[in-house]
């Protein structure tokens, strides 16, 4: 049987979107793939550091991308830096001098995004950043609107870890709910849009799951289950 590489989503995947709380059987069921041989590595707009904590904790692939694809977490002191924190912040502070009601978001510290809570027009902004010739991502989780850098998102944050452990395209199999999951999508042969996921996002999946989040994934590991033996 073949080792596979499951890149999973934190926010509205794992977890009830907005609270945070895990649903446990899907985790149960992704350590039990880890246990199984295969990778199970969470890419997420979180920190780095709060995935790599979840896969400590979790028991599933100790390494992490998080920051929407800006920082990967190896180890408790090594972090790899894709983004770079000085252009999405000069983007924030002209997207709040010109926008009402900018805020940022309260996250655990980051290295190389800023984190906005999602209480204006995001298109908006795009069009202000525009005409002013900035350019970075500015992305929708659900959760959070995320500055990125030019270039970075969940599917080149990922691209490296697929360099680094040497692991195909082939063999990925991406697991999400919002638009900041597309990139991801499109750097996996497979990729699972949940029940919770929108029209658009389910566009862009290989399988769509009824079930939401926690519930989906565990439909969908179910549907996967005749390519998942054990190694
Ligand atoms: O945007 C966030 O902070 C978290 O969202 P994600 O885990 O669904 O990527
Ligand atoms: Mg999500």
């Amino acid at each position: 049987m073949k080792k596979r590489t499951f890149a999973v989503d934190i926010d509205g995947t794992i977890t009830e979107n907005g609270g945070g709380r895990i649903h446990l059987e899907a985790l149960e069921a992704l350590r039990r793939l880890t246990t199984m041989g295969h990778n199970v590595i969470f890419v997420t707009g979180r920190s780095s550091v709060e995935g790599y904590l979840l896969s400590v904790f979790g028991g599933t692939t100790k390494i992490a991308v998080g920051e929407n694809g800006g920082c990967i977490t190896i180890d408790s002191d090594e972090h790899i830096l894709l983004g770079n924190m000085d252009e999405c912040k000069k983007a924030f502070e002209i997207i709040q001098n010109n926008i009402e009601h900018v805020q940022e978001k309260h996250v655990f510290p980051r290295m190389t995004e800023v984190v906005l809570e999602r209480t204006f027009d995001l298109d908006l902004a795009r069009k202000l950043l525009k005409e002013k010739n900035i350019s970075v991502e500015l992305s929708d989780s659900q959760y959070a609107y995320h500055i990125n850098s030019p270039g970075i998102d969940k599917g080149t944050g990922f691209t490296k870890i697929m360099e680094k452990l040497s692991i195909s395209a082939d063999d990925v199999i991406a697991i999400g709910d919002s638009a900041t999951d597309i990139p991801l999508f499109r750097v996996s042969k497979t990729s699972i849009a949940l029940g919770n996921a929108s029209d658009h996002v389910k566009s862009e999946a290989t399988m769509v799951m009824s079930a939401h989040a926690g519930d989906g994934v565990l439909e969908a590991l179910d549907k996967l289950a005749p390519i998942l033996s054990e190694i």
